[in-house]
């Protein structure tokens, strides 16, 4: 069906972004500058690193948020509400328990007026396509986690959408369960067995946007906009070991591992990006700090010691890790300049190498350094400090700064991040019940009782 639909686009997003107003009155934007186009016949897979706006966009697409600007168009009109092409799948089913599988399933056909009997005629008919046959009338705390979703893809399908959305639909079941359904849904839509035009999956799993999609979007952070729009053009059903895979996992990892390249839409751009165009791209006021321990860095460094395999997706297999398990730890890294990452290899810099040879209180003074070297939040806080005679500052003080660069969920996360490595390194220390971040006194005889 993918290969000889007829490439018709039927929603189009036009420079669309989104803002949100924070509490301190700042807006902060969260995705910028989208183009693309959604053409009928397509699984698109929507990856990226976590809060680079995947589910905001779908979200845009399903007209249940209005962008803050540009437009998102369903067949050339502008959406002003719910986009009537589409259903969605969430992954955590957002099932009504008090109603049976038959009744949640005809919800969506309710909410279109469709009258009783076409509704239960459609309802079954879905049951019985997505295999619950059976259990129609089961409440869903009677339902495993997969039979659940099931009842989440049928009422979704039920409504014959043509534009199936799933946000991360398999990522609350366990691996077995995912994979089942993954094929399933597969299989259903190869054999044009539902009524669905595209589908658009929003995922954080490399493999299985590769094992899925006719084209991955990849997003990138801060704001959240597209780095790649890949074709993948191997045929379902696709081998996981075969090398034109692994070719294109990797091409993925790459991108992911590129984080400092400018915005770029298209895999063309991303070939020709000059050095010149990395080197000049805009930085930002504060990096966005992954959200590790440094104790996962030095892991991961003595991991890297005097390993001949560099590349990153091998090494994830290896481990055993997930990508959304490796790519913070190797970001962290990076940032902190211990490993140098080029077209997804990764190997330890001169100062890794010399870390992971150190004792512990030598690793810290080198974090220490490379902190205040590299780390603008770990610099603006100790430079706040300096600045207080008591060499005290309030945690409110740093997360209003941040507040108008990161959301507010995002600047706590920042600030936790900062405030942990910074306490690895001994450069600050951190008051939980008071949220103050202060420098220990080391001659505090004084503040003792006399
Ligand atoms: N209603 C809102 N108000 C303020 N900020 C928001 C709101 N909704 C989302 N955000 C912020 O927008 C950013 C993108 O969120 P979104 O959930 O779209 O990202 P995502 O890529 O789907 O992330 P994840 O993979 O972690 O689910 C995040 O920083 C999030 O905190």
């Amino acid at each position: 069906m993918v290969q000889n639909a007829e490439k018709t686009s039927f929603i189009t997003l036009e420079d669309v972004g989104k803002s949100y107003l924070q509490p301190n009155g700042q807006t902060i934007s969260i995705i910028e500058n989208i183009n693309c186009k959604l053409q009928v016949g397509e699984i698109i897979a929507l990856l990226g690193p976590s809060g680079s706006g995947k589910s905001t966009l779908m979200r845009m697409i399903a007209g249940l948020i209005p962008p803050s600007s540009g437009k998102v168009k369903y067949y050339n009109r502008q959406l002003m509400g719910l986009n009537p092409g589409v259903a969605i799948v969430f992954q955590n089913f957002a099932l009504y328990p008090w109603l049976t599988v038959l009744e949640n399933v005809e919800l969506g056909l309710k909410a279109k007026g469709e009258p009783k009997d076409v509704r239960m005629q459609k309802a079954l008919r879905m049951i019985d396509v997505i295999g619950l046959d059976g259990f129609e009338n089961a409440y869903p705390k009677e339902l495993s986690g997969g039979m659940r979703q099931r009842v989440g893809f049928a009422r979704a399908l039920a409504v014959e959408p043509e534009l199936l959305c799933m946000d991360e639909p398999f990522s609350a079941l366990d691996v077995l369960t995912a994979e089942n359904l993954r094929f399933e849904l597969l299989d259903l839509w190869i054999e044009r067995r539902i009524p669905t035009k595209s589908i658009l999956i929003v995922t954080h799993g490399i493999e299985e946007a590769v094992t899925l999609a006719d084209r991955v979007i990849v997003l990138g952070r801060n704001p959240g906009r597209i780095r790649a729009d890949l074709p993948i053009k191997l045929p379902h059903y696709r081998d996981r070991k075969s090398p034109e895979f692994q070719a294109l996992v990797d091409q993925v990892y790459k991108i992911l591992t590129n984080p400092d390249l400018p915005d770029l839409s298209t895999q063309a751009n991303l070939a020709n990006a000059t050095t010149e165009d990395k080197a000049t791209a805009s930085q930002p006021k504060y990096q966005s700090l992954p959200h590790v321990r440094i104790g996962s860095v030095a892991g991961l460094l003595e991991l890297l010691e005097g390993r001949q395999e560099k590349d990153i997706y091998r090494i994830a297999q290896e481990l055993l890790l997930e990508v959304d398990d490796l790519l913070p730890i190797v970001e962290a890294s990076k940032v902190l300049e211990l490993v140098v990452v080029t077209e997804g290899d990764i190997q330890l810099a001169a100062i890794g190498e010399k870390f992971v040879k150190s004792s512990i209180d030598e690793r810290k003074d080198m974090i220490s350094s490379l902190l205040q070297r590299n780390i603008r939040l770990v610099q603006q806080i100790c430079q706040l400090l300096q600045a207080k005679r008591n060499r005290r500052i309030s945690e409110e003080l740093v997360l209003d700064i941040l507040e108008n660069y990161f959301t507010t969920k995002e600047a706590q996360r920042q600030l936790r991040t900062a405030v942990d490595w910074g306490r690895y390194a001994e450069l600050f220390s951190y008051d939980e019940p008071s949220g103050e971040i202060f420098i220990e006194d080391n001659s505090n005889e004084s503040d003792e009782p006399q």
